[in-house]
């Protein structure tokens, strides 16, 4: 079932569609991975689902409501932003005690192990912290809200790497106590790969890719071994990407499956960076969906 959707949604600021026939469903308890490259129109889609947006054209819904100014839907939404901004006197505290108003599900203990995790200062003016101290507050939030339907929009980008992994293991473990629907939107996409069930990528205001993120990995195999083999093997199959060393030739190919009784080829599955990856390059902004399966590529 899905808790929001979007249909034919368009958003223009003034000539410029930063959105252009939009549709997607997030689906109920899912984590669900919002990529594409900069400017795609990630947050865009996060402001318009949460109602700090509007849309041009189209229609949303989140949990079965419009979202826009609608307190029965928004307090089960919570939205994370990198650069989130909260007023000049606010201490940490201050800033957990309102989330602690605003989210009925916010759970006090939770949001006390993570502060102690992320080693934050507390007392501490909002204003006078480190960028990663304040992604940390906006993580903290994220987690200890267990909105049903939690937005992370890159809020983590200030974080090193330790405490960008003590997120990824705290979001795991809490959302398999209390499953939600959740929307990760990042441009580390290795980092995430093990936590994303659903992938949708963005690409010049449209959707790419909407997709479950296990089908989407068995689409394509990387094959390797000398030239010839390769080839063969390859005949007939959409390349995503080759690569030549010597005599060795290495391709992606979509809709192939591993052939282990051939010895002198090697198999490798994608990782799930490398396949958005090519297939944003290989879309050079036309859609994708559903075009995916099967022989017959353009070579
Ligand atoms: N208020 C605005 N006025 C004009 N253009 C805007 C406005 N807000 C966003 N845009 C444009 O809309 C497009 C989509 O922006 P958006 O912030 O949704 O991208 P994004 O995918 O989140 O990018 P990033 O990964 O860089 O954060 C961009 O080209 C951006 O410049």
């Amino acid at each position: 079932m899905a808790v929001a959707r979007m249909h034919d949604v368009t958003k223009r600021y003034g000539d410029f569609a930063a959105l252009s026939g939009v549709s997607l469903g997030l689906a109920e308890n899912r984590i669900h991975g919002l990529l594409g490259r900069n400017g795609a129109g990630k947050t865009t889609i996060m402001q318009i689902l949460t109602g700090q947006n509007f849309a041009t054209t189209g229609q949303v819904e989140v949990f079965g409501e419009h979202p826009y100014e609608n307190e029965r839907v928004l307090r089960n939404v919570c939205f994370i932003k990198e650069a989130q901004r909260y007023p000049d006197i606010f201490s940490v505290r201050h800033a957990f005690a309102a989330a602690r108003l605003l989210y009925p599900n916010w759970d006090q203990e939770f949001a006390e192990q993570l502060t102690a995790e992320f080693d934050l200062p507390v007392k501490r003016n909002v204003k006078k912290l480190s960028r990663g101290q304040l992604s940390a507050v906006g993580v903290i939030i994220g987690l200890a809200a267990r909105a049903p339907l939690t937005f992370f929009d890159e809020p983590y980008l200030g974080l090193d790497a330790v405490a960008r992994h003590t997120f990824y293991d705290r979001l795991l473990a809490d959302y398999a106590e209390h499953p939600r629907t959740i929307v990760l939107s990042t441009h580390l996409i290795d980092e995430v790969a093990d936590l994303i069930e659903h992938v949708v990528v963005v690409d010049h205001g449209r959707v790419l890719l909407d997709e479950d993120a296990d089908l989407l990995r068995s689409r394509a195999v990387t094959v390797s071994g000398p030239t010839q083999a390769v080839e063969a093997f390859a005949h007939g199959y959409t390349e995503l990407h080759r690569e030549r060393m010597g005599g060795f030739l290495r391709v992606t190919l979509e809709g192939a499956e591993p052939d282990h009784e051939t010895d002198s080829l090697q198999f490798e599955p994608v990782s799930l960076q490398e396949l958005v990856v090519r297939t944003t390059q290989q879309a050079g902004g036309q859609e994708l969906v559903g075009t995916a399966n099967g022989k017959g590529g353009h070579r």
